[in-house]
Formats: structure tokens, C-alpha cells, sequence
């Protein structure tokens, strides 16, 4: 069949755009705030009734039987990815930021076919940025194309990482020895949106060159590595091999030299995978 996923990609669009204006919608009011794995680690109602209206949109699409769901809040199938159209999906993406009313929160949905990811988009709701990519065909910011930079000189580059969830001392004096040591090489500068979703578009469209984590989600980062891909950029593993959605880890960077450059600073520490299987070294 010709295109098979066109229509898919066009409706991932239109859902995220009414999922973004959802969450800015409830921004107004007063936010009730949970926990999930940590007391930092923060959930609210709006994260579990925005992933309900998209997942209940694309189910209404294109049939529960036919596709699978992946999802941070109701993940209803397991993290395992298998060769059928698989849904990957964070309906808030800087939740935290979204809590406190710091303006970088992302409506993050991708699709995945035969294990490879197909198209992403990513919905930067409160500056109202739509980035998509789909797998060949470019990528683009409200609908112009988007390009990574063309720096090859990690001194003049910025970096982005964040500092995750999980505040155990052995961890944080890890992420921040990394930091660390790249702020020292020197680099212009190290930032964070505070959305891995956002990070991986900033990467996209050549605001940063690279933006690096440990401890992420396939849903914080399915789409955003599309958009990389099809903007340029490349992504690989913390360790230098090549990116696996499910090892919560990775680096997302305009180009190789960069990309290798940060590997070679990175300490690696333990993280579970999100399909369960052993974590690579
Ligand atoms: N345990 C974890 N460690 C690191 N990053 C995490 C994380 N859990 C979620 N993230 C995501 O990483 C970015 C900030 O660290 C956010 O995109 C956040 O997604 P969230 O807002 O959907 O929870
Ligand atoms: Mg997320």
C-alpha cells in the first residue's frame, strides 16, 4: 500500500495539538499533585486524563486489536516492543515543570512499526511549537523544515542533560562529575529544558548540539528521536553503540564528533531497562 502511515502521522498531529491545549487549558486552575517512584517524582490528574483522551482518540482510529499502547501513565501492554504498530506516548513531558508553572511542558507521541520508529511529534504546548518528523521525510517546527547545527567543536557547543528522578547521593555525584567534567572542556554553556521531549527538539533544530541522559523513558524520548534523526542528527548509546528506545539512556547530538565527545566523559550508572531484558554494560 501506498503510504501506509500518512494518515496516522496527520492525526498524531491534530491529537497532540488538542492534548497540548488540555494541559494549558488546566494550567489555569489549581493543580493536584501525587507521587509515583519518588517525592520527586510527580504525577497530577491532568498527566492521567490527557493520556486518556489521546489514547482514547487513537484507539477510536484505528482499533485496540490492531495496534499496541505504550503509555507513561496506564501502560496497558508491556514495555516490550514487537513488530505490531505500537503506539509510544507521554502526555506530559516535564511534568515537574508543568507543576510550577515553568513554560517547557511537551505532549510527546510516536509510532513504531516492525520495531522501528515511524514518525514522532512532539507538542511544545505553552510556546505553541508543533515539531514532527516522519522516518525519510524530513523534520520540522510548524511546518518548516528543521536542521541540527553544523558545530563540529564541542568548545563551542551547548549541552544539554538533566538531573532525573532519582536523588540517591552515589547517582547524583555521577550525573554531576559528568556535568562536570563537560562544563570544564569548556563548553559555552550546559542547559535544560526540563522536558527530555523539548531537549531532543532543541537538538533538532540546531539550538544545542547535543542533549545526553541516563534514567529517561522510551515515551520521554521516542518521538524527539525521529525528529533528531530526520533532522540531521544521530543517536547513540551512553556506552558509544548504537541507541535501544528501551535502555533508558542516551545521547542525542547534531553530529558524531560531538556525540563522541560527550561519551567520553559520560559516567555510566545503573538504570533499569524499560522492557525488563539485562542492561547492557
Ligand atoms: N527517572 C528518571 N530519570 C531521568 N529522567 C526522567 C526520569 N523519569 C522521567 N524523566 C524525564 O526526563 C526529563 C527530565 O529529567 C523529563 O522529560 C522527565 O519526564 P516526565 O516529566 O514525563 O516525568
Ligand atoms: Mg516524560
Amino acid at each position: 500500500m501506498e503510504d501506509k502511515w500518512q494518515e496516522a502521522y496527520e492525526f498524531a498531529v491534530e491529537v497532540a495539538r488538542k492534548a497540548g491545549a488540555e494541559i494549558r487549558k488546566a494550567g489555569d486552575s489549581e493543580i493536584k499533585v501525587n507521587t509515583k517512584s519518588s517525592s520527586v517524582d510527580l504525577v497530577t490528574q491532568t498527566d492521567q486524563r490527557v493520556e486518556k483522551i489521546i489514547f482514547s482518540a487513537l484507539k477510536g482510529k484505528f482499533g485496540e486489536g490492531c495496534h499496541r499502547f505504550i503509555g507513561e501513565e496506564s501502560t496497558v501492554d508491556s514495555c516490550v516492543l514487537t513488530d505490531k504498530p505500537t503506539w509510544i506516548i507521554d502526555p506530559v513531558d516535564g511534568t515537574t515543570n508543568f507543576v510550577h508553572g515553568f513554560p517547557f511542558v511537551a505532549v510527546s507521541i510516536a509510532f513504531a512499526v516492525n520495531k522501528e520508529l515511524e514518525f514522532g511529534v512532539v507538542y511544545s504546548c505553552m510556546e505553541d511549537k508543533m515539531y514532527k518528523a516522519r522516518r525519510g521525510q524530513g523534520a520540522f517546527c510548524d511546518d518548516e523544515p528543521i536542521y541540527v547545527s553544523d558545530v563540529k567543536e564541542i568548545k563551542k557547543s551547548i549541552i544539554i542533560s538533566e538531573h532525573g528522578t532519582d536523588r540517591s547521593p552515589e547517582k547524583v555525584k555521577k550525573i554531576f562529575s559528568t556535568m562536570q567534567k563537560i562544563l570544564c572542556i569548556p563548553v559555552h554553556g550546559l542547559r535544560g529544558s526540563g522536558t527530555a521531549a523539548t531537549n531532543m527538539c532543541l537538538v533538532a533544530c540546531g539550538a544545542v548540539e547535543a542533549f545526553f541522559e541516563i534514567g529517561i523513558h522510551c515515551w520521554d524520548i521516542a518521538a524527539g528521536a525521529v525528529i533528531v534523526r530526520e533532522a540531521g542528527g544521530i543517536i547513540l548509546d551512553v556506552n558509544g553503540g548504537p541507541f535501544d528506545l528501551m535502555s533508558r539512556r542516551m545521547v542525542s547530538a547534531n553530529n558524531e564528533i560531538i556525540a563522541n565527545r560527550i561519551i567520553k566523559e559520560i559516567e555510566i550508572f545503573p538504570s533499569p531497562r524499560d522492557d525488563g531484558k539485562p542492561q547492557l554494560e
